[in-house]
């Protein structure tokens, strides 16, 4: 019911392919990897080439969050490389309509995120369409950041809306998650749980594990 979603802009890129394989070792269904074009947010991180590289070394669920701008020009391209997930910004995107029905022709997941400060109410025309929604708990663009509290309310209000409409829509919080923020988080209705420096800051398999162990409280 709960999945972790470990984000590898905190591993080591010298040994990805072992580190990602220590997260599926302590119990890792996903594997986040946030493309980064130093335009929609300020750094760059890695995109295609890395992707389908890693490609060639795991099973895990390939969940892509594109910080880019005008996503659209990548759909295909993210997904011959190997993405399962791809989820897009609002923000960066003026056809998201299209871009949504683009992810979906091309066979992989659609995903749409929010920044903190985006109300959830700019999703209200696609909320029914999309796979997955991905409330950002910090601003976009870096990892190891302190998470925001306000953001809680997007995700009650958002797991409160796909009860009434009686839909399993997944709903993925991304930034400062971490062992002290997780239990209100899943409260609220987060079920998809991003962590980059709480899983690959240290032992992985172990981080991975005290979450997969934490999840269980909840699973009961
Ligand atoms: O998308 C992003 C950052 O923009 C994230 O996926 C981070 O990589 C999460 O890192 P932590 O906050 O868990 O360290
Ligand atoms: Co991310």
């Amino acid at each position: 019911m709960y999945i972790l979603a470990p984000s590898v802009l905190a591993a080591d890129f010298g040994k990805l392919a072992e580190d990602t394989a220590k997260a599926r070792e302590g119990g890792a269904s996903y594997l986040h990897l946030d493309v980064m074009d130093g335009a929609f947010v300020p750094s760059i991180s890695f995109g295609m080439p890395v992707i389908a590289s890693l490609r060639g070394y795991t099973d895990l669920v390939f969940d892509v969050h594109m910080m880019v701008e005008d996503p659209g020009r990548y759909v295909e391209s993210i997904r011959a490389a190997g993405a399962d997930i791809i989820t897009v910004h609002q923000e960066a995107c003026t056809h998201l309509d299209r871009v949504i029905g683009q992810i979906k022709a091309s066979g992989a997941k659609a995903g749409v995120a929010l920044n903190p400060a985006t109300p959830v109410s700019t999703l209200e025309c696609v909320l029914d369409q999309v796979d997955m929604v991905l409330v950002m708990s910090v601003n976009p663009g870096f990892g190891g950041q302190k998470f925001i509290p306000y953001t809680l309310d997007k995700v009650r209000a958002l797991r409160q809306y796909f009860d009434r409409k009686g839909l399993s829509t997944d709903i993925q919080v991304d930034g400062g998650v971490n062992r002290d923020t997780i239990r209100p988080l899943i409260e609220a209705g987060a079920n998809v749980l991003v962590a980059g420096s709480a899983v690959f800051g240290g032992d992985v398999k172990a981080n991975v594990e005290t979450f997969m162990n934490i999840f269980k409280e909840y699973e009961r």
